[in-house]
């Protein structure tokens, strides 16, 4: 390491230990430096002076742009946002970037711009790319969670740094300030974790769980199942019945789901009609029985959704962990099990194991 380039870093001991922490901390790992470039190759390039010109927009009815008027000029202001976001989330657990976002904190303290300033400013291009990925992703969970989860670790990553950066200038005062910023990311960050039309676990959120209940599970020797759950013929309630009768029977489903499991049983959206639930714990003749539940809790009484009673049944494939399943493998073993439940007449449960002693 050079010893100019991690002067700031050195005075905040931010030594190579302390940014690995960092980084584990917030959860990020060489996952999100591939989201981050994806990020900027399909969601930033060629869209930041649109994307800082928004948020902008929006900066621009308050009193701060004053502020940032007197003490840097508009101009400067935006190309150093448009620079940010052309390198968003770049080598970020380098100590380069960590000395970059401390050396920009400890300038802008210097020329008076308030921290509040630019927490909001991160905030509104995390809200832009936020809104720009639902926008784009909207019908594709499996891309959008990943990417917004992205922006989110990356962009608390700042605000740690800007206020970190701040600590050098007015040390006192900004602890406080922390706390608050801390407090908000995590609100953020919660915001995410539920799946907004069905008040179920969301689909980042869903696989964090299985992941840590899968190690869980691996070190205690403990039972472990995960059911995948599809609606069946989902489409037709869209094409007859309007999309939004759709949602309202997707947020029954997840609530007779809920009522069919245990207290402490997960349930996640997996994707649009599909739903995961995590059963910890539970061997496969208990996870049956539940399956066999939620089964029934959906198909014997119709849905009713605005003025209509909607008839509609669920498949449901069931897997349980084995000792060097990966939760993608066990949840494969689930989806395949659910398919074989389709293919076999739908409203039905189907058990991998069963399906392989068959073959
Ligand atoms: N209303 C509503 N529909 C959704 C949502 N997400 C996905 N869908 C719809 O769910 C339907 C899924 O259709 P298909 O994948 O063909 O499956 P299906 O009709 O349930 O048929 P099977 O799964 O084979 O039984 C599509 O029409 C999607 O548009 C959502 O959030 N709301």
């Amino acid at each position: 390491m050079n010893s100019e380039i991690v002067s700031n870093c050195l005075m905040l001991g931010f030594d190579c230990k302390r940014i690995q922490k960092t980084i584990s901390l917030l959860g990020l790992d060489a996952e999100h430096g591939k989201h981050a470039k994806r990020l900027r190759r399909e969601f930033i390039e060629g869209k930041t002076e649109a994307l800082v010109s928004s948020c902008f927009d929006s900066f621009a009815i308050c009193e701060d742009v004053l502020l940032i008027k007197e003490n840097i000029g508009i101009e400067s202001f935006k190309e150093f946002w448009i620079d940010y976001l052309c390198g968003f989330g770049q080598n970020f657990d380098t100590p380069k970037y960590f000395e970059e976002r401390l050396g920009v904190a400890v300038a802008w303290a210097h020329k008076k711009v308030p921290l509040g300033v630019l927490h909001l400013q991160l905030c509104l291009i995390q809200q832009a790319l936020v809104d720009s990925l639902s926008t784009q992703c909207k019908s594709d969970p499996k891309t959008l969670w990943p990417l917004v989860d992205c922006v989110f670790k990356i962009t608390s990553l700042s605000v740690y740094l800007t206020v970190e950066g701040y600590h050098l200038v007015e040390a006192d005062e900004l602890q406080k300030t922390f706390d608050k910023l801390s407090e908000e990311a995590l609100k953020l960050h919660q915001k995410v974790a539920i799946d907004h039309l069905t008040g179920v676990l969301s689909y980042s959120s869903l696989m964090d769980t299985l992941e840590r209940q899968v190690n869980e599970a691996k070190q205690n020797g403990s039972p472990l199942c995960v059911i995948m759950a599809d609606l069946d013929f989902f489409k037709r309630v869209n094409d007859t019945y309007g999309h939004l009768v759709g949602d309202i029977v997707l947020k029954h489903t997840a609530e007779r789901i809920q009522a069919a499991i245990r207290g402490f049983d997960m349930i996640g959206r997996f994707g649009g009609e599909e739903f995961v639930i995590i059963l910890e714990n539970t061997d496969l003749a208990l996870a049956k029985i539940i399956a066999e539940r939620i089964r029934k809790g959906i198909a014997d009484t119709p849905i009713h959704a605005k003025k209509f009673d909607i008839d509609i049944t669920i498949s449901l494939g069931m897997a349980m962990l084995r000792k060097d399943d990966h939760p993608e493998i066990l949840l494969e073993r689930a989806d395949t099990a659910m398919y074989e439940a389709k293919k076999n007449g739908r409203n039905r449960v189907v058990v991998a194991g069963d399906l392989e002693s068959a073959h």
